[in-house]
């Protein structure tokens, strides 16, 4: 009987249910970097045809398509997706992808970056050979094995290291390691990454690099109306805090909660940087964010009276099993076990918070059932005055039935993005949408 179980058994962690992609295909997606890259443009300060335009004159100038025949559109906007441009990978026929005698070696994030296409950052280097002068043109290894210490001199030699591309050197080994002060910024200009995704670089006020289901949430959200007031629970890095606030046009209001000190200060850094002036932040527990004891008699600061919120969104703490690539996946069963009761507790709050009438998106960046479909199914359940609802999307898929969780028709309503959405190939990714029923 278990044996039977477990050849039924798949990644997206559930048994009994066919519509999931079996396990091998899932962990050889996870490991693999999503094809485009995503830019979404902050409308408050520019135009998404400048950007554009400012995109495309960089990577026509990359040396490699600039001494090429062959015209390659590579970078568009999104056709369902007004601020989001979308770029391609390079034709990988023009990239030269021969391994260098000169080489470095970086840790497993700085390499997952650079296949997503960006450059090499001096701090994510672990060495880096003596004969590497600045200018060179070298070889990238991601180290996998997590063997190689930093600073590392000699030649490391290591059947787990990755080759994540050549690009050209802007710092040395001196620079890197011998000075008392940690280095800081581009140490390699990536040219040639084996996915073929172009590196360029923009003012921070022109928008950032994010990800395709990530936007759509902000979307997801709908917030068109006026004067809405809108909170989110878990903001921090804030990436779509900023992209509420450009989609409220800087009107209404938002309060941005993290728990993590550190984390809210890159929102607030994003938010001077696009001249976003209608988010509050707080380093805040949204466990605790509702005010259930009456305690609280300034409405400006949490913990929040019931039902205060015309749209809350919880982009819940996940196990993080869609951030693509993924080159160690390190699945800590009882960690990915925990998620799904926190993310229970702080839904329990996000839907006493919200008004009659009012939105409450849900979203991970992760593709088990546990914390999506079941957590969903377990709203409903539980809280009969929350009605799922259609996101008006045409991206991503379905989420996936079982007996368990949802059935087909719900299933339609919310968006799940894994391997099976092969068209818009993105990180993994769930959204759901609740309206509250007016009483
Ligand atoms: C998936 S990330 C949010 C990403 C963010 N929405 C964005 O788009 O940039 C989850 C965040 O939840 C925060 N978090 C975890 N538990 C929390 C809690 N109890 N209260 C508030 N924030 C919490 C983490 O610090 C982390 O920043």
């Amino acid at each position: 009987m278990q044996q039977h179980a477990n050849r039924h058994r798949n990644a997206s962690g559930s048994s009994n249910d066919r519509s999931s992609p079996p396990a091998n295909e899932v962990s050889q997606w996870l490991t693999s970097a999503p094809l485009y890259s995503y830019f979404r443009v902050n409308t408050l300060k520019i135009t998404p045809l400048e950007v554009m335009t400012s995109i495309n004159e960089q990577i026509s100038n990359l040396k490699r398509l600039k001494n090429n025949k062959k015209e390659q559109h590579l970078v568009r906007v999104h056709k369902h997706l007004s601020d989001c441009i979308v770029i391609s990978p390079m034709d990988k026929s023009l990239l030269d992808l021969s391994h260098k005698n000169e080489e470095v070696i970086v840790d497993i994030p700085t390499g997952q970056s650079a296949l997503r296409g960006s450059h090499i950052f001096a701090p994510g280097i672990m060495a880096m050979a003596p004969e590497v002068q600045v200018d060179s043109f070298i070889s990238v290894y991601a180290d996998l094995a997590k063997g190689c210490k930093r600073g590392y001199q000699k030649y490391y030699d290591n059947p787990m290291k990755m080759f994540v591309g050549n690009g050209i050197a802007k710092m040395n080994r001196r620079q890197l390691f011998n000075g008392d002060i940690n280095p800081k910024g581009i140490a390699v200009e990536m040219t040639d990454p084996v996915t073929g995704i172009p590196s360029f670089k923009l003012p921070d006020e022109y928008g950032m690099l994010q990800n395709l289901p990530s936007i759509v949430t902000g979307y997801a959200l709908d917030v068109n109306e006026n004067n809405l007031k809108v909170l989110d629970m878990c903001a921090a890095p804030g990436n779509k805090t900023t992209h509420i606030a450009t989609l409220m046009n800087n009107k209404g209001s938002i309060d941005a909660i993290d728990k993590s000190k550190i984390k809210l200060k890159k929102v607030e850094l994003r938010c001077n940087n696009f001249g976003i002036q209608n988010v509050k932040i707080h380093h805040f527990d949204s466990l605790i964010s509702l005010d259930t004891n009456n305690i609280n008699n300034n409405d400006d600061r949490p913990p929040f009276k019931n039902e205060s919120f015309d749209r809350v969104l919880l982009d819940a703490p996940c196990s993080n099993l869609g951030q693509r690539p993924l080159l160690n996946i390190q699945v800590d069963k009882n960690l990915i076990k925990s998620f799904p009761a926190l993310q229970r507790k702080l839904l329990i709050n996000a839907v006493d918070l919200v008004k009659p009438g009012g939105i409450l998106v849900y979203s991970t960046c992760t593709i088990t059932l546990e914390e999506n479909e079941h957590n969903v199914a377990w709203v409903l359940e539980k809280f009969p005055q929350m009605e799922l609802i259609e996101i008006n999307s045409e991206i991503g898929s379905p989420g996936i039935a079982t007996q368990v969780g949802l059935n087909e028709n719900l299933c339609k309503l919310v968006r799940r993005f894994g391997p099976e959405n092969a068209e818009e190939d993105s990180i993994g990714f769930f959204i759901s949408k609740f309206q509250k029923k007016v009483k």
